[in-house]
């Protein structure tokens, strides 16, 4: 049950013959757990929400994110029912605005978020404030001035300074905010270095191992001006090993035992984060979000029978389970360049900017041709995009048609998360509209940048 998450080798000039892509199927086909639940080809084309794509690409331009509104909707519904005795918290950073902040709240969701640009998102999407939790390892005043001035139901503290910081303004205010504890609780993710988040040498939380966690939680206990409610622990992203969650719910639960032996108090919550995977190319094996549920419940639970505990709330926070999937990419093709005996070059209109993954991570992606179908034979291509970089790769090895060409468009599935919120401004391209379509209906619920956009925060224009 081990999938390491897909990081690719990064930046190595792979030939193809050392990294042979297994054999093109059906490149027309769209496997059903990487592309959004309602995608199909009609007449050979992409239908995704019943929308035809090349109607999308008309009305919207390219790049476009399209979200699958009833895959995303499905998605928290599915999440929400298998936790139906807790709570599921979304996690912003995967992808925010108001519209999905509304979609998310409607199916039962609370929210999180770790900055107030974040927290202003919420509120402008009138999310109750009390359902979202506020997490980050290095808030600002202002930030933590800002949350509680807007009454959030639960502050994550994540260093001294920050339960210090946050006990004074508490104080200053007159309020007494619920406050999590951040806990690192030393499990070694299976994923990429960069986002695993619980081994002990990284930025997030208090060590449990060195006595940090715990010491946090006297510094909590002692400010009457702050509730403490719960333990939290999030040990990285895009994880298919179960195993890990595991082993941190089983340390929490150790610790909410060694605080109610020092301090007569058990805990009502358990965080456990989120970091669900998802799947990205054939192969990938998600988990259903009953069977989590019931490992962590049964995990918790046992742990909890064993030292006369009640069982905590738990809360989970999946952020890429709920929006990646229901999330695609549309990209026009710009430029074929066959290079000969490697491999051709597909350039489409977008690239880092809109999807900084593959750069990042090494990640993996499924593309196919989305605005017609083709029986022509594979070429081994790879598909870049229009920044000044080498590394400006979206997908890095796969087969397309051979008949490709200019004007064609093409789809990248499972962008719903960690794309659009992570995209920049590099090279001064515009960031790509976001469209949700259902029922045959589209609509822009983030509309795309303009070159005005762009020149806004230019304080020297026109001068
Ligand atoms: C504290 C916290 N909770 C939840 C998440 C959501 O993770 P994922 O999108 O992998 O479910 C993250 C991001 O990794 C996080 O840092
Ligand atoms: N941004 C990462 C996930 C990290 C989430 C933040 N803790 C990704 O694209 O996979």
């Amino acid at each position: 049950m081990s999938r390491v998450h897909p990081a690719g080798p990064r930046h190595a000039d792979v030939l193809p013959e050392e990294h042979p892509l297994p054999p093109a199927d059906d490149l027309n086909a769209l496997e059903p757990r990487i592309w959004p639940r309602s995608a199909k080809r009609e007449n050979g084309v992409l239908h995704v929400g019943g929308v035809d794509v090349r109607e999308l690409a008309e009305r919207f331009g390219t790049p476009l994110f399209v979200y699958d509104e009833e895959d995303v909707r499905a998605r928290a519904r599915e999440y929400a029912a298998a936790f139906h005795d807790g709570e599921v918290h979304y996690a912003g950073k995967a992808f925010l605005c108001t519209a999905v902040a509304r979609w998310l709240h409607e199916e039962g969701l609370g929210l999180d978020v770790c900055s107030g640009g974040e927290l202003a998102v919420a509120l402008a999407a009138g999310f109750p404030v009390e359902r979202i939790t506020f997490h980050g390892n290095n808030k600002s005043l202002a930030e933590l001035e800002k949350a509680l001035d807007a009454g959030v139901g639960r502050i994550v503290v994540d260093s001294f300074e920050e339960i210090a910081r946050l006990g004074y303004l508490a104080q200053e205010r007159g309020v007494r905010p619920k406050v999590m504890v951040r806990v690192t609780t030393g499990v070694e993710a299976h994923t990429h270095e960069f986002i695993a988040t619980a081994h002990d040498d990284q930025k997030f939380g208090f060590s449990r191992s060195s006595g940090a966690a715990l010491e946090a939680v006297r510094r909590v206990l002692a400010l009457s001006q702050l509730e403490l409610v719960g333990l939290h622990s999030h040990i990285g992203s895009q994880i298919f090993d179960t195993d890990g969650f595991e082993v941190a719910a089983h340390r929490l639960a150790e610790l909410l035992v060694k605080i109610r032996d020092e301090h007569g108090l058990e805990l009502p919550e358990l965080d456990l984060g989120g970091g669900y995977g998802i799947a990205y190319v054939p192969g990938d094996e998600p988990h259903d979000p009953k069977a989590i549920a019931d490992s962590l419940r049964e995990i918790v639970g046992r742990e909890c029978r064993a030292y006369g505990l009640a069982m905590p709330r738990l809360t989970v926070e999946p952020g890429r389970a709920i929006v990646g999937p229901g999330g695609v990419t549309l990209y026009q093709v710009g430029t074929v360049k066959d290079v000969e005996g490697l491999r051709t070059y597909v350039s489409v209109d977008g690239g880092m900017s809109d999807n900084i993954r593959t750069a990042l991570y090494g990640a993996e992606y499924t593309c196919v041709l989305a605005s017609r179908e083709s029986d022509a034979a594979p070429m081994l291509s790879r598909l870049v995009g229009k920044h000044c970089e080498s590394g400006d790769i979206v997908v890095r090895d796969l087969w397309l048609p051979k008949d490709l060409s200019v004007g064609d468009l093409v789809a990248v599935a499972a962008t719903g998360a960690y794309c659009r919120s992570m995209a920049s401004n590099y090279n001064y391209v515009p960031r790509p509209a976001v469209v949700a379509v259902r029922d045959g209906e589209a609509r822009v619920i983030v509309r795309r940048e303009t070159d005005e956009d762009l020149l806004r925060l230019d304080a020297e224009v026109g001068v």
